[in-house]
């Protein structure tokens, strides 16, 4: 079983993925944040740095699906927080759309995307965390990354945009959608709870 946690910057993925590997029992898999040798030049100048960092991120998740592959066929339960499909309907459809990132450059990146899309399998369950830009905004704030202090509303704004216009044409596999703005998983353990129930009746057709 492989739960893929979608959503945007902040939405609260990393939180739940762990929350959920506990409950479940499942294995985990984050996000190459604290070493990514990018994403501190990227956010201080976007177009110099966004191809570098495309590339760097579609790689460190394509393994990441390559190793999730390998515990699926061993039946081990997974957790995924944030999937190789954000990176480019999402990030790199975004830095193109606001010309952040080049034309050439997005070609190639999508080439190389495209080829490495065949060998990934789609999730038992895509989980899109819902969530308005004030909840981004606290969240990101409440985290305090440094490089994530300037991070403009219109970037969240677009984001999510895009993130709508993904979940929305979605087919290749279960989708749940919770809107995480009013749950509060972090002191409020019934809000979990929720979350989890959904989870069953999704995938299990519990409850
Ligand atoms: N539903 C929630 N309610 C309140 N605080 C939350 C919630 N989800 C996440 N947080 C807090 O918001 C911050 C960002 O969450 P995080 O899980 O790192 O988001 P993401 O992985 O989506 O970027 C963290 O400090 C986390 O404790
Ligand atoms: N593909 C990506 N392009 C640009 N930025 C990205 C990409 N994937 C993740 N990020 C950024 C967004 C955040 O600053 C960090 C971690 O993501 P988070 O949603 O906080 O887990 O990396």
């Amino acid at each position: 079983m492989h739960i893929a946690i979608v959503g945007n910057i902040g939405a609260g993925k990393t939180t739940l993925a762990n929350k959920l590997a506990h409950h479940f029992n499942w294995e985990v898999f984050l996000e190459d944040v604290d070493h990514n040798p990018y994403l501190k030049d990227f956010y201080d100048d976007m177009p110099r740095w966004a191809f570098h960092l495309q590339v760097y991120f579609l790689n460190s998740r394509f393994r990441q699906t390559q190793h999730i592959k390998q515990l699926q066929s061993a039946s081990k339960g997974v957790i995924q927080d944030r999937t190789i499909y954000e990176d480019a309907h999402i990030f790199a459809a975004n830095l193109h759309q606001s010309t952040l990132m080049s034309e050439r450059d997005y070609h190639n990146y999508l080439g190389l995307f495209e080829s490495m899309i065949s060998m990934v399998d789609p999730p038992d369950l895509l989980l899109y965390l819902r969530a308005d830009l004030p909840k981004l905004v606290q969240q990101i704030e409440r985290r305090n990354r440094d490089y994530e202090n300037n991070i403009k509303i219109e970037y969240l704004k677009n984001l999510n945009e895009h993130y709508e216009h993904w979940i929305n044409n979605y087919k290749s596999g279960k989708l749940l959608i919770v809107d995480v703005n009013n749950l509060d998983y972090v002191h409020n353990p019934e809000d979990l709870s929720v979350i989890i129930d959904k989870i069953n009746s999704t995938l299990f057709g519990l409850f």
